[in-house]
């Protein structure tokens, strides 16, 4: 991931500074032709699951992130609450969400130690191979976190989608 590591993380156009007491993690934005490619190969895989069409949300670019070692993702959901207003009210961070996520995992398993994609209810760890593709709907059920890198880093693509076809997830 040479290209991610020599790129210095700037702060988020549309997020403001990033919480650092909820995701230590550095990123950088994808540009939106690289996004909509990378939409467009998922978007059959999504379909055939979900039934719904993803479609990208412009005022929120995808986001690469990188997790160093000590780094995680408390357990949280991607809904946007009352909360997230709020906390958007009060730290100037735009709200951010959509009605499916999609992670990638631009490295290998080998690369980290942790790091695992964990979902709770029902538990659930992921650490897949590179270029795998996890969705999940954005609702307050999907509980789910990202445990602490040992070793390494873990480099992965976060896209945040609108659905359009048979309904919402
Ligand atoms: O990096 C990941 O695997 C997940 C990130 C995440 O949960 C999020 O950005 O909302
Ligand atoms: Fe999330």
């Amino acid at each position: 991931m040479d290209h991610a590591k020599t790129r210095t993380a700037r702060p988020r156009t549309y997020q403001g500074v990033i919480d650092e007491s909820l995701r230590k993690s550095e990123y950088i934005e994808v540009p939106p032709a690289l996004e909509e490619m990378v939409i467009s190969h998922c978007g059959a895989h999504v379909r055939g699951h979900f039934g719904v069409t993803p479609a990208r949300k412009p005022a929120q670019p995808a986001v690469i992130y990188r997790y160093g070692p000590g780094v995680g993702f408390v357990a949280h959901h991607d809904e946007v609450t009352d909360v997230e207003r709020e906390r958007a009210r009060t730290n100037g961070q735009p709200v951010v969400g959509g009605d499916l996520t999609l992670v990638i995992w631009l490295n290998t398993p080998d690369s980290y130690g942790g790091g695992e994609l964990f979902f709770k209810n029902p538990t659930q760890d992921f650490k897949p191979s590179c270029g795998s593709l996890i969705a999940f709907p954005a609702t307050r059920n999907h509980i789910h976190g990202v445990r602490p890198i040992t070793r390494g880093e873990r480099v992965t693509l976060v896209v945040r989608t609108d659905v359009g076809g048979a309904g919402a997830p």
